[in-house]
Protein backbone atom coordinates (compact mmCIF):
# COMPACT_ATOMS: atom_id res chain seq x y z
CA UNK A 1 0.00 0.00 0.00
CA UNK A 2 1.18 3.21 -1.02
CA UNK A 3 1.88 6.07 1.96
CA UNK A 4 0.08 8.61 2.78
CA UNK A 5 1.14 11.78 1.31
CA UNK A 6 2.72 14.36 3.83
CA UNK A 7 0.76 17.73 3.45
CA UNK A 8 2.08 20.45 4.76
CA UNK A 9 -0.24 23.90 4.94
CA UNK A 10 1.30 27.24 5.92
CA UNK A 11 -0.89 29.66 7.45
CA UNK A 12 -3.70 26.61 8.68
CA UNK A 13 -5.11 29.13 11.48
CA UNK A 14 -6.42 31.37 8.67
CA UNK A 15 -9.59 31.70 6.82
CA UNK A 16 -8.62 29.86 3.50
CA UNK A 17 -6.27 27.20 5.58
CA UNK A 18 -8.91 25.95 7.91
CA UNK A 19 -10.93 25.59 5.34
CA UNK A 20 -8.88 23.22 3.32
CA UNK A 21 -7.70 21.54 6.68
CA UNK A 22 -11.60 20.88 7.15
CA UNK A 23 -12.18 19.36 3.82
CA UNK A 24 -9.06 16.85 4.19
CA UNK A 25 -9.36 16.40 7.59
CA UNK A 26 -11.01 12.60 6.69
CA UNK A 27 -9.09 11.74 4.18
CA UNK A 28 -6.84 8.33 4.77
CA UNK A 29 -4.65 8.87 1.90
CA UNK A 30 -2.82 12.22 3.31
CA UNK A 31 -1.28 13.11 6.54
CA UNK A 32 -0.43 16.62 8.28
CA UNK A 33 2.83 18.03 9.31
CA UNK A 34 1.42 20.54 12.01
CA UNK A 35 3.62 22.85 13.50
CA UNK A 36 2.38 24.02 16.96
CA UNK A 37 0.25 27.90 18.18
CA UNK A 38 3.75 28.76 19.19
CA UNK A 39 5.82 27.94 16.36
CA UNK A 40 3.67 28.79 13.34
CA UNK A 41 5.31 31.86 12.56
CA UNK A 42 9.01 30.86 13.46
CA UNK A 43 11.22 30.62 10.31
CA UNK A 44 13.28 27.73 11.41
CA UNK A 45 10.44 25.48 12.39
CA UNK A 46 8.27 26.42 9.44
CA UNK A 47 11.38 25.38 7.13
CA UNK A 48 11.71 22.20 8.41
CA UNK A 49 8.08 21.78 7.74
CA UNK A 50 8.42 23.23 4.23
CA UNK A 51 11.01 20.57 3.14
CA UNK A 52 9.75 18.09 4.70
CA UNK A 53 6.11 17.82 2.99
CA UNK A 54 5.24 16.21 -0.36
CA UNK A 55 3.15 18.93 -1.35
CA UNK A 56 3.23 22.29 0.83
CA UNK A 57 -0.49 24.18 0.85
CA UNK A 58 0.41 27.95 0.95
CA UNK A 59 -2.19 30.04 2.71
CA UNK A 60 -0.57 33.00 3.69
CA UNK A 61 -0.66 36.72 2.96
CA UNK A 62 1.33 37.19 -0.62
CA UNK A 63 4.99 38.60 1.03
CA UNK A 64 4.79 35.44 3.77
CA UNK A 65 3.99 33.21 0.48
CA UNK A 66 7.07 34.66 -1.38
CA UNK A 67 9.06 33.92 1.80
CA UNK A 68 7.98 30.28 2.15
CA UNK A 69 8.37 29.68 -1.25
CA UNK A 70 12.01 30.89 -0.99
CA UNK A 71 12.33 29.06 1.95
CA UNK A 72 11.46 25.29 -0.06
CA UNK A 73 15.12 24.09 -1.00
CA UNK A 74 13.96 20.38 -1.21
CA UNK A 75 13.53 19.44 -5.03
CA UNK A 76 10.74 17.01 -4.75
CA UNK A 77 8.40 19.49 -2.56
CA UNK A 78 5.32 20.60 -4.72
CA UNK A 79 3.87 23.58 -4.04
CA UNK A 80 0.09 24.79 -4.01
CA UNK A 81 -0.03 29.13 -3.40
CA UNK A 82 -3.50 30.26 -2.21
CA UNK A 83 -2.04 33.90 -1.96
CA UNK A 84 -1.93 36.12 -4.92
CA UNK A 85 2.09 36.13 -5.08
CA UNK A 86 2.79 34.28 -7.80
CA UNK A 87 -0.85 34.72 -10.30
CA UNK A 88 1.36 35.57 -12.94
CA UNK A 89 4.82 34.37 -12.31
CA UNK A 90 6.98 32.30 -14.36
CA UNK A 91 7.73 28.67 -13.45
CA UNK A 92 4.17 27.93 -12.02
CA UNK A 93 0.56 26.66 -13.59
CA UNK A 94 -2.40 28.55 -12.72
CA UNK A 95 -4.42 26.26 -11.19
CA UNK A 96 -7.71 26.76 -12.91
CA UNK A 97 -8.21 22.94 -14.40
CA UNK A 98 -11.16 24.14 -16.71
CA UNK A 99 -9.42 26.70 -18.46
CA UNK A 100 -8.47 25.41 -21.22
CA UNK A 101 -8.26 21.41 -22.62
CA UNK A 102 -4.28 21.74 -21.23
CA UNK A 103 -4.72 23.04 -17.82
CA UNK A 104 -6.01 19.49 -15.87
CA UNK A 105 -2.63 18.36 -17.29
CA UNK A 106 -0.42 20.87 -16.95
CA UNK A 107 -1.54 20.96 -13.11
CA UNK A 108 -1.01 17.16 -12.74
CA UNK A 109 2.47 17.39 -13.96
CA UNK A 110 3.40 20.80 -11.83
CA UNK A 111 6.07 21.62 -8.99
CA UNK A 112 4.28 24.74 -8.70
CA UNK A 113 1.08 25.73 -8.60
CA UNK A 114 -1.13 29.37 -7.95
CA UNK A 115 -4.37 28.85 -6.87
CA UNK A 116 -6.64 30.90 -8.87
CA UNK A 117 -7.99 34.55 -7.10
CA UNK A 118 -11.66 34.70 -6.55
CA UNK A 119 -12.72 37.39 -8.64
CA UNK A 120 -10.28 35.99 -11.18
CA UNK A 121 -12.20 32.30 -11.52
CA UNK A 122 -15.22 34.02 -12.09
CA UNK A 123 -14.44 36.63 -15.05
CA UNK A 124 -11.58 34.26 -16.33
CA UNK A 125 -14.03 31.96 -16.72
CA UNK A 126 -16.58 34.21 -18.56
CA UNK A 127 -14.20 35.72 -20.60
CA UNK A 128 -11.81 33.17 -22.01
CA UNK A 129 -13.99 31.42 -23.95
CA UNK A 130 -15.12 34.49 -26.18
CA UNK A 131 -12.03 35.81 -26.55
CA UNK A 132 -10.67 32.12 -28.04
CA UNK A 133 -13.71 31.76 -29.82
CA UNK A 134 -13.11 35.40 -31.46
CA UNK A 135 -16.09 37.18 -30.02
CA UNK A 136 -14.53 39.46 -27.81
CA UNK A 137 -11.62 40.71 -29.08
CA UNK A 138 -8.68 40.98 -27.41
CA UNK A 139 -8.36 43.86 -27.80
CA UNK A 140 -12.02 45.07 -26.06
CA UNK A 141 -12.11 47.00 -23.05
CA UNK A 142 -13.61 44.74 -20.87
CA UNK A 143 -15.72 45.91 -17.40
CA UNK A 144 -15.83 43.30 -14.42
CA UNK A 145 -18.69 44.18 -11.50
CA UNK A 146 -18.40 42.31 -8.73
CA UNK A 147 -19.61 42.04 -4.62
CA UNK A 148 -18.38 39.53 -2.54
CA UNK A 149 -18.74 38.72 1.56
CA UNK A 150 -16.35 39.82 3.88
CA UNK A 151 -14.65 36.45 4.41
CA UNK A 152 -12.84 37.24 0.73
CA UNK A 153 -11.23 40.00 2.98
CA UNK A 154 -9.51 37.19 5.77
CA UNK A 155 -9.40 37.66 9.01
CA UNK A 156 -9.00 41.25 9.71
CA UNK A 157 -12.08 42.20 7.51
CA UNK A 158 -14.52 39.14 9.08
CA UNK A 159 -13.10 41.22 12.56
CA UNK A 160 -14.53 44.55 11.14
CA UNK A 161 -18.11 43.12 9.98
CA UNK A 162 -18.30 40.61 13.00
CA UNK A 163 -16.42 42.00 16.06
CA UNK A 164 -17.95 44.46 17.60
CA UNK A 165 -14.31 45.48 19.88
CA UNK A 166 -13.17 45.53 16.71
CA UNK A 167 -11.24 49.13 16.22
CA UNK A 168 -12.65 48.92 12.65
CA UNK A 169 -15.78 47.44 13.47
CA UNK A 170 -18.52 48.31 10.75
CA UNK A 171 -22.01 48.15 10.18
CA UNK A 172 -21.59 48.94 6.37
CA UNK A 173 -24.25 46.79 4.61
CA UNK A 174 -22.31 47.43 1.39
CA UNK A 175 -19.69 49.35 0.27
CA UNK A 176 -17.22 49.83 -2.75
CA UNK A 177 -13.46 49.64 -2.89
CA UNK A 178 -10.25 49.69 -5.28
CA UNK A 179 -11.63 53.14 -6.76
CA UNK A 180 -7.75 53.28 -7.55
CA UNK A 181 -7.82 51.15 -10.16
CA UNK A 182 -4.82 48.82 -8.98
CA UNK A 183 -6.58 45.78 -7.77
CA UNK A 184 -4.62 42.92 -7.31
CA UNK A 185 -6.30 40.84 -9.47
CA UNK A 186 -6.87 42.69 -12.68
CA UNK A 187 -3.29 41.21 -14.24
CA UNK A 188 -4.13 37.94 -13.48
CA UNK A 189 -7.50 38.38 -14.88
CA UNK A 190 -5.89 40.39 -18.16
CA UNK A 191 -3.20 37.39 -18.78
CA UNK A 192 -5.71 34.71 -17.92
CA UNK A 193 -8.50 36.20 -19.84
CA UNK A 194 -6.35 37.19 -22.86
CA UNK A 195 -6.97 40.26 -22.94
CA UNK A 196 -4.82 42.61 -24.28
CA UNK A 197 -5.52 45.71 -22.24
CA UNK A 198 -6.56 45.92 -18.37
CA UNK A 199 -9.85 45.22 -17.71
CA UNK A 200 -11.96 47.76 -15.83
CA UNK A 201 -12.77 46.15 -12.32
CA UNK A 202 -15.13 47.81 -9.78
CA UNK A 203 -15.53 45.18 -7.25
CA UNK A 204 -17.92 45.80 -4.01
CA UNK A 205 -18.04 44.05 -0.23
CA UNK A 206 -21.54 43.17 1.12
CA UNK A 207 -22.30 42.53 4.86
CA UNK A 208 -22.51 38.69 4.61
CA UNK A 209 -19.81 36.56 4.97
CA UNK A 210 -19.42 34.48 2.18
CA UNK A 211 -20.09 33.88 -1.86
CA UNK A 212 -19.83 36.44 -4.62
CA UNK A 213 -21.06 36.97 -7.73
CA UNK A 214 -18.96 38.23 -10.94
CA UNK A 215 -20.38 40.40 -13.82
CA UNK A 216 -19.34 41.15 -17.48
CA UNK A 217 -21.35 43.38 -19.12
CA UNK A 218 -21.17 43.37 -23.05
CA UNK A 219 -22.87 45.59 -25.56
CA UNK A 220 -23.32 43.09 -27.93
CA UNK A 221 -23.75 45.40 -30.71
CA UNK A 222 -20.64 47.12 -30.61
CA UNK A 223 -19.00 43.84 -31.51
CA UNK A 224 -17.05 43.50 -34.41
CA UNK A 225 -19.22 40.41 -36.04
CA UNK A 226 -22.34 40.93 -33.90
CA UNK A 227 -22.48 38.05 -31.69
CA UNK A 228 -26.20 37.40 -30.57
CA UNK A 229 -26.91 36.25 -26.79
CA UNK A 230 -27.61 32.15 -28.21
CA UNK A 231 -23.93 32.91 -29.85
CA UNK A 232 -22.14 33.37 -26.45
CA UNK A 233 -23.91 31.30 -24.48
CA UNK A 234 -23.45 28.26 -26.85
CA UNK A 235 -19.61 29.72 -26.83
CA UNK A 236 -19.29 29.47 -22.66
CA UNK A 237 -21.04 26.87 -22.86
CA UNK A 238 -19.74 24.10 -25.10
CA UNK A 239 -16.34 25.11 -23.46
CA UNK A 240 -17.47 23.80 -19.88
CA UNK A 241 -19.53 20.71 -21.68
CA UNK A 242 -18.64 17.32 -19.09
CA UNK A 243 -17.12 19.50 -16.26
CA UNK A 244 -17.89 18.16 -12.62
CA UNK A 245 -17.75 22.02 -11.16
CA UNK A 246 -18.64 24.47 -13.64
CA UNK A 247 -21.83 24.72 -14.97
CA UNK A 248 -24.15 27.16 -17.22
CA UNK A 249 -27.30 28.01 -17.18
CA UNK A 250 -29.88 27.27 -20.01
CA UNK A 251 -30.81 30.56 -21.58
CA UNK A 252 -34.40 29.50 -20.34
CA UNK A 253 -33.05 28.95 -16.67
CA UNK A 254 -31.56 32.51 -16.72
CA UNK A 255 -34.70 33.62 -18.41
CA UNK A 256 -36.76 32.65 -16.13
CA UNK A 257 -34.89 33.95 -12.50
CA UNK A 258 -35.74 37.25 -11.26
CA UNK A 259 -32.84 38.07 -8.76
CA UNK A 260 -29.64 35.88 -8.26
CA UNK A 261 -28.36 35.49 -4.43
CA UNK A 262 -24.46 35.73 -4.14
CA UNK A 263 -24.44 32.69 -1.12
CA UNK A 264 -26.13 30.33 -3.72
CA UNK A 265 -23.28 28.03 -3.82
CA UNK A 266 -21.77 28.23 -0.62
CA UNK A 267 -19.83 25.53 1.08
CA UNK A 268 -19.05 24.06 -2.60
CA UNK A 269 -16.36 23.81 -5.21
CA UNK A 270 -19.55 25.00 -8.04
CA UNK A 271 -19.29 27.77 -10.31
CA UNK A 272 -22.38 28.52 -12.03
CA UNK A 273 -22.03 31.05 -15.11
CA UNK A 274 -24.96 33.02 -16.53
CA UNK A 275 -26.32 34.65 -20.27
CA UNK A 276 -28.73 36.98 -19.11
CA UNK A 277 -29.26 38.84 -22.97
CA UNK A 278 -31.84 40.67 -24.95
CA UNK A 279 -31.58 39.68 -28.39
CA UNK A 280 -33.89 42.99 -29.59
CA UNK A 281 -31.55 45.62 -27.25
CA UNK A 282 -28.34 43.22 -28.10
CA UNK A 283 -26.82 43.47 -24.62
CA UNK A 284 -26.01 41.07 -22.14
CA UNK A 285 -24.47 40.32 -18.63
CA UNK A 286 -22.26 37.69 -18.35
CA UNK A 287 -22.56 36.33 -14.59
CA UNK A 288 -20.25 33.82 -13.10
CA UNK A 289 -21.74 32.72 -9.09
CA UNK A 290 -19.76 30.90 -6.77
CA UNK A 291 -18.11 30.54 -3.34
CA UNK A 292 -15.09 32.95 -2.46
CA UNK A 293 -13.74 30.58 -0.09
CA UNK A 294 -14.79 27.35 -2.17
CA UNK A 295 -14.13 27.35 -6.05
CA UNK A 296 -12.75 30.72 -5.29
CA UNK A 297 -9.56 29.66 -3.10
CA UNK A 298 -9.77 26.83 -0.66
CA UNK A 299 -12.30 23.80 -2.58
CA UNK A 300 -10.12 24.89 -5.94
CA UNK A 301 -6.84 23.91 -3.96
CA UNK A 302 -8.14 20.62 -2.96
CA UNK A 303 -9.19 20.20 -6.76
CA UNK A 304 -5.79 21.22 -7.54
CA UNK A 305 -4.21 18.73 -4.66
CA UNK A 306 -6.25 16.12 -5.86
CA UNK A 307 -5.26 16.47 -10.03
CA UNK A 308 -1.62 16.73 -8.78
CA UNK A 309 -2.32 13.48 -6.96
CA UNK A 310 -3.69 11.99 -10.03
CA UNK A 311 -7.11 11.52 -8.30
CA UNK A 312 -9.89 10.77 -10.55
CA UNK A 313 -12.01 13.54 -10.85
CA UNK A 314 -15.00 11.64 -11.98
CA UNK A 315 -14.50 13.30 -16.01
CA UNK A 316 -13.03 10.33 -17.41
CA UNK A 317 -9.45 12.50 -17.71
CA UNK A 318 -6.45 9.98 -18.06
CA UNK A 319 -3.88 12.32 -16.66
CA UNK A 320 -1.01 9.86 -15.58
CA UNK A 321 -0.68 8.84 -19.15
N1 LIG B 1 -10.42 34.76 1.91
C1 LIG B 1 -10.61 34.54 0.61
O1 LIG B 1 -11.76 34.56 0.10
C2 LIG B 1 -9.46 34.21 -0.27
C3 LIG B 1 -8.15 34.31 0.17
N2 LIG B 1 -7.13 34.01 -0.69
C4 LIG B 1 -5.73 34.19 -0.34
O2 LIG B 1 -5.32 33.22 0.60
C5 LIG B 1 -4.30 33.77 1.44
C6 LIG B 1 -4.77 33.64 2.86
O3 LIG B 1 -5.94 34.44 2.98
P1 LIG B 1 -6.95 34.29 4.17
O4 LIG B 1 -7.00 32.89 4.64
O5 LIG B 1 -8.20 34.95 3.75
O6 LIG B 1 -6.20 35.22 5.25
P2 LIG B 1 -6.21 35.17 6.84
O7 LIG B 1 -5.73 36.50 7.27
O8 LIG B 1 -7.54 34.70 7.31
O9 LIG B 1 -5.12 34.06 7.18
C7 LIG B 1 -3.76 34.21 6.95
C8 LIG B 1 -3.01 33.34 7.95
O10 LIG B 1 -1.61 33.44 7.71
C9 LIG B 1 -0.97 33.63 8.97
N3 LIG B 1 0.31 34.30 8.75
C10 LIG B 1 0.54 35.59 8.43
N4 LIG B 1 1.86 35.83 8.31
C11 LIG B 1 2.48 34.64 8.55
C12 LIG B 1 3.84 34.23 8.59
N5 LIG B 1 4.84 35.06 8.32
N6 LIG B 1 4.11 32.93 8.86
C13 LIG B 1 3.13 32.05 9.12
N7 LIG B 1 1.81 32.38 9.12
C14 LIG B 1 1.50 33.66 8.84
C15 LIG B 1 -1.96 34.46 9.76
O11 LIG B 1 -1.66 34.41 11.13
P3 LIG B 1 -2.63 35.06 12.24
O12 LIG B 1 -3.71 34.04 12.46
O13 LIG B 1 -1.72 35.20 13.43
O14 LIG B 1 -3.13 36.35 11.70
C16 LIG B 1 -3.27 33.79 9.38
O15 LIG B 1 -3.54 32.68 10.20
C17 LIG B 1 -4.13 35.24 1.06
O16 LIG B 1 -3.02 35.39 0.24
C18 LIG B 1 -5.42 35.55 0.32
O17 LIG B 1 -5.21 36.57 -0.60
C19 LIG B 1 -7.41 33.55 -1.93
C20 LIG B 1 -8.67 33.42 -2.41
C21 LIG B 1 -9.80 33.84 -1.61
C1 LIG C 1 -13.75 41.23 -0.21
C2 LIG C 1 -12.25 41.34 -0.44
O1 LIG C 1 -11.60 42.21 0.10
N1 LIG C 1 -11.71 40.47 -1.25
C3 LIG C 1 -10.30 40.45 -1.56
C4 LIG C 1 -10.02 39.43 -2.57
C5 LIG C 1 -9.98 38.06 -2.01
C6 LIG C 1 -8.59 37.51 -1.96
O2 LIG C 1 -8.11 37.21 -0.92
O3 LIG C 1 -7.99 37.47 -3.12
P1 LIG C 1 -6.94 36.39 -3.61
O4 LIG C 1 -7.79 35.34 -4.13
O5 LIG C 1 -6.20 36.99 -4.71
O6 LIG C 1 -6.03 36.01 -2.55
C7 LIG C 1 -9.82 41.74 -2.20
O7 LIG C 1 -10.54 42.30 -3.00
O8 LIG C 1 -8.64 42.07 -1.98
Amino acid sequence: MALPTQIFIDGEAGTTGLQIRARLEKRGDLEFIRLSDEKRKDAAARKEALNSADIVILCLPDDAAKEAAALIENPSVRVIDASSAHRTSPGWVYGLPEMSKTQRREIAGAKRVTNPGCYPTGAISLIRPLVSANILPADWPVTINAISGYSGGGKQMIAEFEDKAAPNYTEVPYRIYAMGLEHKHVEEIRVNGGLNHRPLFAPAVGRYAQGMIVEVPLQLWALPGGATVKRVHETIADSYAGERFVSVASLDEAAALKTLDPEGLNGTNELKLFVFGNEERKQARLVALLDNLGKGASAQAVQCLNIMLGLDEGLGVNLQG
